[in-house]
């Protein structure tokens, strides 16, 4: 919002007499809405009664019915902190609520406009250069149904205060000042024009969002899928849209934003979710991972996909009338290279694998048997031997993603199966690692690749749930509906969303692109990055990979300048530190002057414990919210361990705070952190700070 507001020269009277006529208005907004929320309660409750209808038309209206109701009292219940949040005066005398829903009286009048709506946009639009009809815009910041202050900015100079009051001004600047918690906030009362062009973008095709550290990428593109939900709802809850975020510690920062704009329907995950049952969280060491996440691991995956199982018999031996049938490696060998030569997936094969050990076996009879043998006969007797059959299920058994990937921590199979795509030393590595307890995140967009390769296994049939009265079915319609719905119902492996938001982007590997590919064949995108923060080193080939998954589709790229997240002071010292190594990295302004300047400490190694301890608790008692303790990849617990035990505190190695803030960060050994992980994951560590920065390094 522009700063072109009327200084807040008004008296105390005049301030109380506006807030008072906002309080009635949102008075009357709370009033309807209880209104509303008692009839929703009421037909829900119409609805169960429906209940016992047994015709089965009638049960879908029911439940259309139930489900409509039971959406509707959802919405009116979600926190609404700042229910009301602005007002535009217009030409023409007109006046305009905005809120985080659109209401309107037992009139039909308008009582609120939803931000998302087309009539809201100037309230974040309009200048003074180009003021849409607009004269004058009011921030109304509450708590709970209580107002508590406003802040305006005249648009139209030449509307004097005789007509319209105008009070104060810094509703951004108050936003960005206050301590920040746990969770990430939305920012609805005060979204800048250039974010809101791009929350608003057209929903086809690729939208990019670049810009600097801070400069609200996260919190656009969810806002930008809020928008997306509401302006064309049918298709983007019916198909679903992603959010996909580099951590679960990310996603745990931001899992309230969406919520708080009314909106469940989006599925989040992090990068090391999207295989069910697994929830990776393990960063392998950057060597490891850089090979895991490159192009030319497909190839060794491909090949482990045919490897021979080391579990499978070496010999397969039958009698048949009187003779020994025996297969050997070499018979066997050349059976398994046909079955592959057909180009099915593995766990579709398991019928051309058993013909082909029947070929095998019916050349061996040819050669034993001279006389009286029928080809129909001798497959229909030898096939449906247990003996036989036994043998199949052991040699060509069903085969899970990760039973494959187990294998390659033998460095013999990885070995064969990598032949030449990787060198003897990160074959050495990668298998080290793979046999690790856990799966790592960069070895998920491997189990992937994998369950591609070789094919769902056929699912045993679902029992069939006994949905008895009725009233349990309609407990499963609710429970669709709000429990992470989208996310629990579909599946870590679900392939048809609308759209798919990619924060974080200049962090994913090129298989890690494949994976989310895969999951966005007929989406829309969203994807937010800044490449200077990159932790990925080949940025060449992710953009391929990235090409690869966005297909044809139209793009339009947005860019964002202002950085709201540090003080000019820290952002400064950061950008200082990335200009030396990516000379052309996007340098954002810093808006906000604290007069802190970051403290920069050097000290013996020996004495990092106490310094870092020191420094911690001076910051606790300087700030209202939290203090970030980010540290290189394997000294987290260690760094942990020098520390009093603080809720308000949070230790976490350089990679897990990307996306995160602080009021306060102390970084320790980031000179470290620059050499594991390269200068652009220092750069994230220095601008997660919003208030004070120590940096420590050791001597
Ligand atoms: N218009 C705004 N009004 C109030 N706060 C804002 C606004 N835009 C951004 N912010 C705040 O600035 C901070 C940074 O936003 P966000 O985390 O989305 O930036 P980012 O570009 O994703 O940062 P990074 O790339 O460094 O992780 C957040 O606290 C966010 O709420």
């Amino acid at each position: 919002m522009s700063q072109n507001g009327h200084p807040g020269g008004t008296d105390t009277a005049a301030r109380d007499a506006e807030i008072a006529q906002e309080q009635e208005h949102v008075d009357t907004v709370y009033g309807r809405l209880d209104e509303l929320r008692a009839v929703a309660v009421r037909a829900e409750k119409d609805g169960y009664n429906f209940s016992h209808a047994r015709v089965p038309g009638a049960q879908y209206e029911r439940d259309v019915f139930v489900y409509q109701a039971a959406k509707r009292l959802h919405t009116l219940d979600a926190e609404h902190e700042g229910l009301v949040f602005g007002r535009l005066d217009l030409d023409g005398d007109i006046t305009r609520h905005i809120g985080r829903i659109g209401l309107r009286d037992a009139a039909q009048k308008p009582l609120l406009l939803d931000w998302r709506a087309p009539a809201a946009a100037p309230f974040y639009r309009a200048t003074a250069a180009d003021r849409m009809s607009v004269i004058r815009r009011r921030v109304i910041r509450s708590s709970g149904r209580t107002v508590l202050d406003i802040s305006d900015d005249l648009l139209d100079t030449e509307h004097g205060e005789g007509e319209l009051s105008v009070i104060g001004d810094g509703a951004l600047m108050a936003a960005l000042a206050r301590a920040r918690g746990e969770r990430m906030k939305d920012i609805v009362a005060t979204i800048q024009r250039e974010q809101d062009e791009a929350i608003r973008a057209e929903a086809r095709g690729v939208t990019m969002i670049s810009g600097g550290p801070g400069t609200g990428k996260t919190v656009v593109a969810l806002h930008r899928a809020a928008y997306l939900l509401y302006a064309d709802r049918r298709r983007f809850e019916g198909g679903g849209v992603l959010v996909v975020g580099p951590s679960t510690v990310f996603l745990r920062y931001i899992e309230r934003v969406l919520p708080s704009l009314g909106e469940d329907a989006a599925a989040l995950y992090a990068l090391g979710e999207f295989v069910d049952g697994a929830k990776a969280v393990r960063q392998d060491a950057p060597a490891v991972a850089a090979v895991k996440g490159a192009m030319r691991i497909r190839k060794v995956l491909s090949r482990a996909a045919r490897l021979t199982p080391p579990t499978a018999p070496e010999t397969l031996t039958i009698v048949y009338r009187g003779q020994v049938l025996r297969l050997g490696e070499p018979e066997l060998t050349a059976a398994r290279r046909a079955v592959h030569a057909r180009n099915l997936q593995h766990n579709h094969a398991v019928t051309e694998a058993g013909r082909a050990l029947l070929i095998a076996l019916w050349r061996k009879a040819k050669e034993r048997i001279e006389s009286g043998l029928v080809p129909a006969e001798f497959s229909r007797e030898v096939g449906h031997r247990n003996e036989f059959l036994d043998f199949l299920h052991r040699w060509w058994p069903e085969l899970g993603p990760e039973t494959v990937l187990r294998w390659l921590g033998d460095p013999r199979l990885l070995g064969q199966a990598s032949q030449g795509a990787l060198t003897r030393r990160e074959v050495e590595r990668v298998a080290a690692s793979l046999t690790e307890t856990d799966w790592s995140v960069s070895d998920i967009p491997l189990l992937d690749e994998l369950a591609g390769l070789l094919g769902r296994p056929k699912a045993p049939k679902a029992a069939r749930e006994n949905l008895g009265d009725g009233i349990q079915e309609l407990t499963t319609v609710q429970d669709r509906l709000f429990t992470r719905a989208a996310r629990s119902e579909r599946g870590a492996d679900y392939d048809g969303y609308a759209h798919v938001v990619v924060d974080e982007a200049q962090d994913l590997s090129p298989m890690q692109w494949r994976m989310l590919g895969r999951r966005g064949r007929q989406a829309s995108w969203t994807i937010v990055g800044d490449a200077a923060q990159s932790s990925w080193p080949d940025a060449g080939e992710a953009r391929r990979a990235r090409n690869e998954a966005l297909g044809r589709l139209p793009r339009r790229e947005f860019h964002l300048t202002t950085n709201y997240r540090n003080s000019a002071e820290i952002f400064e010292y950061a950008a200082e530190s990335i200009r030396e190594s990516v000379p052309d990295a996007d340098i954002p302004k810093a808006v906000r002057r604290t007069g802190a300047v970051p403290v920069e400490l050097r000290v013996p190694h020996g004495e990092l414990p106490a310094t870092v301890a020191e420094r911690v608790k001076e910051l606790l008692g300087q700030v209202e919210g939290t203090v970030g303790v980010i540290t290189p990849a394997t000294e987290r617990d260690q760094v942990a361990g020098w520390l009093e035990p603080d809720e308000r505190v949070h230790v976490m190695t350089a990679l897990e705070s990307k996306g995160l803030e602080f009021d306060a960060v102390v970084a320790v050994r980031p000179d470290r952190v620059a050499a594991e992980s390269g200068p652009g994951v220092r750069y994230v560590v220095f601008t997660r700070a919003t208030q004070f920065l120590t940096v420590v390094n050791s001597l």
